[in-house]
C-alpha cells in the first residue's frame, strides 16, 4: 500500500525509494556540503592574523583553481593572470587554491623571503594530484630534515665530478640517437625532411634518463616505458578525482605499471649485484649507487624510496630538458642571425678538434666555450621556464617585511600556502630589459639576484641543473654540427601540459649540412 507522500519512479536502486526517505538524504548530503564549503572558508579566516594581503578569495573551497589552472596551460603560464591580478591587487596578493589560501609572491623579495625561510618555517606543499602520483618517499614531498638528508645523499650522486663522469655517456647517446632518429629519415630518400623536434627532444632526454638511472638502451622495453610516463604525467594537470574520465585516474593506475617494472629492474639488479655481474652488465648508475651507497647516517635507502627517487629523477629529469631543447631549436630557427653565430661557435670548436685529427671525440673541456649557445638556452627558460613556479606552506606564524607593504609587514598564519613564480621577474622590465625580445646577448652580464630562476631557488633548488645543462649543450652541438632547419609553421600555438610545447611539437623542416 502506497503511504501519504510516498513516490517511487520507475526502475533504479534509489529510484524505488519512497520519497518520504530520499528527501532527508538529499537535505543531508546538500547539508554536508555547504557545512564542509563554511568549515573550509571559516577556520582560514580565524587562523590568518591581520594584515592579510590584498586579493579576494572567490568562491568557498573554488576560488581562483580554475582560473588558476587554465592559466597554468596557457601560452604564457600564469604571466598574464598574474599581470592582471597585480593590475588590480599591486605587487602580490592572496586568492585561494583548492581550498586553501594562497599568497602569490612579488619578486625578488617575496622570493627572497620564502627561500630564506625554506625548511625552518615553511615546507613545500603540492596540490593532492601530485603526492599520489609521485608517492610520498619522492624528494619533492619531503620535508625539513627528511628532505635535508635525502638532498645531500642525492647531490652526492650527481654532484660535479660525478656529472662529468656521464659526460661520456651522454655524448654517446647523443652519437646514437642523431645516427638512429634523424639520419633515418634521410634514408629514406632525401636529405631535406619535416620532423618535430619535440619528438626528438622527448626520445633523446628519456634516453639520457634511462641511460643515467637504469643503463636502459633504446628499444621495445623503452618506447613502452615512455607511452606509459605519457599516460601518467597527464595525471599532474587534472583535478585529483579517481574516476573513470579523468586524467588522474589513468595516471593513477598506471603509477602502478611503472611501479612494477622499476621494482622488477631493482630485483634483477640486486640480484646482479650479489653475484658480481654489474661491472661486466652495465655502467655503474644511479640504480647500483642508489642499492650500495648508505646515507649520511650509515642507511642503505629502502625499497620504496629507491623506487620513488627512480620515478622523481625520470620525470624531473626528461619533461623540462625536452621541452627546454624544444623550445631552444624553435628559438634557434626564429632568429637566423642567432643560427649563424652558433654555426661560428661550434666550428670554430670542431675546426680545433679536426686539427687533433677527430671531430667526434668531443670532449667536456668543450662545453665551456659554448657561451652563445648556453645564452641562447637561457634566454630560451627565461622566456618560456619549463616550471613556472611552485607551492610552500608556513609551517607557523610569519612575518614579510617586504618593501612593498605596511610597516607592520606582512603576516603569514600557519598554514598559508604561497608561491615562488618566474613569471613575476622573467617578464617584468624592471629586470630585463625589452623583455618579450629574445635577446641572450642580455646574459653576458648575470641577472639581479632572485630574479631569473628556471632552476628554482634556495634548498629546494633543481638538483639536476648542471646535468641538464650538459645534455641540453650536447644535444645542440650535434644538431647545429649535422643540420640546418626551418619552422614549418611559426604560428603553431604554446601550450602548457604543464611544461611548455608547441601544439604541433615543433614541426621543423630540416636540411643536412656538413659543418
Ligand atoms: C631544463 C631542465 C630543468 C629545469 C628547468 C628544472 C627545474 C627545476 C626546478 C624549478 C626545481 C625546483 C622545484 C621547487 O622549488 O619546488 C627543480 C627541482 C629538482 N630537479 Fe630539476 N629541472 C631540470 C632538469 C633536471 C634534471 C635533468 C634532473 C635530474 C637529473 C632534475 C632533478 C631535480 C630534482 C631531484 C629536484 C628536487 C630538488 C629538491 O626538492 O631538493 N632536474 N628542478
Amino acid at each position: 500500500m502506497a503511504s501519504m507522500g510516498t513516490y517511487t519512479l520507475p526502475g533504479g536502486r534509489w529510484n524505488s525509494l519512497p520519497l518520504s526517505y530520499t528527501t532527508p538524504i538529499i537535505i543531508s548530503v546538500v547539508v554536508t556540503i555547504v557545512v564542509w564549503f563554511i568549515m573550509s572558508y571559516i577556520p582560514t579566516r580565524r587562523r590568518l592574523p591581520l594584515p592579510l594581503p590584498p586579493g579576494s578569495y572567490g568562491l568557498p573551497w573554488i576560488g581562483d583553481t580554475i582560473s588558476f589552472m587554465a592559466a597554468s596551460m596557457s601560452d604564457v603560464g600564469h604571466q598574464k593572470w598574474i599581470e592582471s591580478k597585480r593590475a588590480k591587487y599591486g605587487p602580490f596578493f592572496k586568492i585561494r587554491f583548492m581550498g586553501n589560501p594562497m599568497v602569490m609572491m612579488d619578486a625578488p623579495g617575496g622570493n627572497k623571503f620564502l627561500f630564506q625561510n625554506e625548511g625552518k618555517h615553511m615546507d613545500t606543499y603540492w596540490p593532492p594530484q601530485v603526492p599520489a602520483l609521485l608517492g610520498p618517499d619522492s624528494i619533492f614531498m619531503m620535508a625539513g630534515e627528511e628532505h635535508r638528508v635525502a638532498r645531500r645523499y642525492l647531490a652526492r650522486l650527481l654532484d660535479h665530478t660525478v656529472v662529468s663522469q656521464y659526460f661520456d655517456t651522454v655524448q654517446r647517446r647523443a652519437v646514437q640517437h642523431f645516427a638512429k632518429h634523424w639520419e633515418e629519415n634521410e634514408t629514406r630518400g632525401s636529405e631535406i625532411f619535416i620532423t618535430a623536434a619535440l619528438d626528438k627532444t622527448i626520445m633523446f632526454t628519456f634516453s639520457v634518463m634511462c641511460s643515467l638511472l637504469i643503463s636502459m638502451d633504446e628499444g621495445p622495453q623503452m618506447d613502452e616505458l615512455l607511452s606509459k610516463f605519457s599516460t601518467w604525467s597527464k595525471g599532474f594537470l587534472s583535478l585529483p578525482i579517481n574516476l573513470p574520465g579523468f586524467a588522474f585516474y589513468d595516471g593513477f593506475k598506471m603509477r602502478r605499471h611503472i611501479m612494477d617494472f622499476i621494482a622488477g629492474y631493482i630485483t634483477q639488479r640486486r640480484a646482479e649485484l650479489a653475484e658480481d655481474q654489474v661491472s661486466k652488465t652495465a655502467a655503474v648508475d644511479m640504480l647500483t649507487s642508489l642499492l650500495t651507497v648508505a646515507d649520511d647516517k650509515g642507511e642503505m635507502l629502502s625499497e620504496a624510496k629507491i623506487q620513488n627517487t627512480l620515478l622523481t629523477f625520470l620525470y624531473a629529469g626528461f619533461d623540462s630538458s625536452s621541452t627546454a631543447l624544444a623550445m631552444t631549436v624553435y628559438y634557434i630557427a626564429k632568429y637566423p642571425h642567432i643560427y649563424d653565430q652558433l654555426v661560428q661557435e661550434h666550428r670554430s670548436i670542431l675546426e680545433q678538434k679536426r686539427r687533433k685529427g677527430d671531430d667526434e671525440a668531443f670532449t667536456r673541456e668543450d662545453l665551456s666555450a659554448m657561451k652563445i649557445t648556453w645564452a641562447v638556452i637561457q634566454e630560451t627558460l627565461r622566456l618560456q621556464p619549463p616550471v613556472t613556479g611552485t607551492f610552500r606552506r608556513a609551517k607557523s606564524n610569519l612575518e614579510y617585511n617586504g618593501r612593498y607593504q605596511a610597516a607592520d609587514g606582512l603576516k603569514f598564519g600557519c598554514d598559508m600556502q604561497m608561491m615562488w613564480n618566474t613569471m613575476n621577474s622573467h617578464h617584468d622590465p624592471k629586470f630585463f630589459q625589452d623583455p618579450a625580445t629574445f635577446n641572450p646577448s642580455r646574459f653576458e652580464e648575470p641577472p639581479s639576484s632572485l630574479t631569473y630562476l628556471p632552476f628554482g631557488g634556495g634548498p629546494r633548488a633543481c638538483l639536476g641543473n648542471e646535468f641538464a645543462k650538459m645534455e641540453m649543450l650536447i644535444f645542440i652541438h650535434h644538431l647545429i654540427k649535422r643540420y640546418k632547419w626551418t619552422l614549418v609553421d611559426p604560428e603553431d600555438p604554446v601550450i602548457r601540459d604543464p611544461t611548455p610545447r608547441h601544439q604541433n611539437g615543433t614541426l621543423i623542416k630540416v636540411t643536412k649540412i656538413a659543418l
